[in-house]
């Protein structure tokens, strides 16, 4: 009977591990190793006194299988020893590992293992006794977080995005009220973009702006840039020609994170800055073709920043897939899209070059639909922030002087920001 209840739940595990195609999940069903031994076993499901409790759990030769809150977990025995949060294994004042993960054996087993109410306790072979709360092992365990994204988002297209009414931020509550920021932060994470209006349009005052958020991450550009269209550096962004959806310093080892513009003046005309949801494109291809999907996340590809200025000479290459994506749950977290700077292909063999122009003629397709496109004009005192691992972005050929001003942010100091703030990011 208790066997039959472990070979069902199993089975649904199974089900539920294909779930959300909003994560962006490959089309590669995930193997599951320990359905055979599963079957196979003889062992009783233990339950935790009362019957109904929520809690079943058993001693597997090779784990420690816990059902809880309709999750069926495995937990390797090295790691139930590992993550002790005991004073003696964990530093709770400095959230840091105390224990020495090399004085455990790798063949530990507890010698003593029960459950009352929402804590398991475990006894192992010293007698130190480890507790979990089960809430935390659930929220913890890999079957938890393949079914949850890292990063809530909403994927838009134009028509999503304007109908959201996304409220910009407004400058003078931006830069002294934190509720403001958070809003700001909140909008940003889910949506790959946010606006901060009223800002004086001074290099200055934008980067005051920026310090709100984060620190700014120099490159070879500058700290804080302003730009025109003097060709000073040898890239087409300096220029007043047209630049096709493209996400920047993709021929670093890590793009820059996020990217701000503002526009201190322009007097001519065209010059409309150009975005699109980089992950609303790779889910409408991870849907309709997911073993382009899987080139796209598997191909490495380089990209390269070659300048030969008499003053600014610069060498970069990054190589890395189009898409990155989080192997445990396929939920993709940067995309990398320039075809300007997209260097030599010589990573892999002809036919898999051949399939993956395939899968890459899919995704521009994705992204060059105009119904994904936003325009907006950039005015002096509108400030834009893009997530430049999600959010592509281009602009219109232009006329006359325009000058645009801006900076490149740690992507890891605007996430500290935003979880500061009591967001998930
Ligand atoms: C923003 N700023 C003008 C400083 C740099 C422009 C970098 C352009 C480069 N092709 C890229 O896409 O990375
Ligand atoms: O001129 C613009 O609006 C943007 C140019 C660009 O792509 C960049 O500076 O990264
Ligand atoms: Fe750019």
């Amino acid at each position: 009977m208790a066997l039959t209840r472990g070979i069902v739940r199993l089975s649904v595990c199974l089900q539920s591990s294909c779930r959300g195609a909003a994560l962006l999940h490959s089309a590669r069903a995930p193997s599951n190793p320990g359905r055979e031994r599963v079957l196979l076993s003889s062992v009783r499901f233990q339950h935790s006194v009362p019957q109904s409790n929520k809690c079943q759990w058993q001693l597997r030769e090779d784990c420690l299988e816990l059902t809880y809150g309709g999750l069926v977990m495995h937990f390797d025995y090295v790691w139930l020893r590992d993550h002790c949060r005991s004073a003696s294994c964990y530093n709770a004042k400095t959230n840091q590992r105390n224990l020495d993960t090399a004085d455990v054996a790798l063949t530990i087993r507890p010698i003593k293992t029960r459950v009352d109410d929402e804590t398991l306790f475990l006894t192992w072979p010293d007698g130190h006794i480890t507790r979990y709360n089960l809430g935390w092992l659930a929220r913890n365990s890999y079957e938890g977080q393949k079914q949850s994204a890292m990063q809530p988002r909403i994927l838009w297209n134009l028509d999503i995005y304007t109908n959201a009414n996304v409220p910009s931020a407004s400058w003078e509550a931006f830069m002294n009220c934190g509720d403001e920021l958070k809003k700001f932060l909140h909008n940003f994470l889910l949506y790959g973009i946010a606006f901060v209006e009223g800002v004086p349009a001074t290099i200055e005052d934008t980067e005051d702006v920026t310090q709100r958020v984060s620190l700014i991450r120099e490159t070879m550009y500058g700290r804080m840039w302003s730009f025109t269209s003097d060709f000073s550096r040898g890239d087409t962004a300096y220029t007043k020609l047209a630049l096709d959806r493209h996400t920047d310093t993709s021929y670093f080892q890590e793009p820059c994170g996020i990217q701000v513009f503002h526009c201190l003046r322009h007097e001519g005309t065209g010059g409309r800055t150009l975005l699109v949801d980089g992950f609303h494109a790779a889910d409408k291809v991870f849907k309709q073709s997911p073993e382009n999907f899987d080139l796209l996340a598997r191909v490495p590809i380089k990209h390269e920043y070659i300048e030969n200025m008499s003053n600014h000479r610069n060498h970069m290459i990054g190589i890395g897939p189009v898409l990155n994506v989080y192997p445990w749950n396929n939920e993709v977290y940067m995309i990398r899209y320039n075809n300007y700077d997209r260097a030599v292909i010589n990573t892999v063999p002809y036919d898999v070059v051949q399939r993956w122009y395939v899968a890459h003629r899919e995704l521009t397709m994705e992204l060059r639909r105009p119904e994904n496109e936003l325009w907006v004009k950039l005015k002096p005192g509108k400030v834009l922030f893009v997530d430049n691992w999600r959010v592509l972005h281009g602009r219109e050929s232009f006329t006359g002087l325009r000058q645009l001003c801006g900076c490149y942010l740690t992507r890891d100091d605007v996430l500290n920001t935003a979880r500061s703030l009591g967001l998930q990011a």
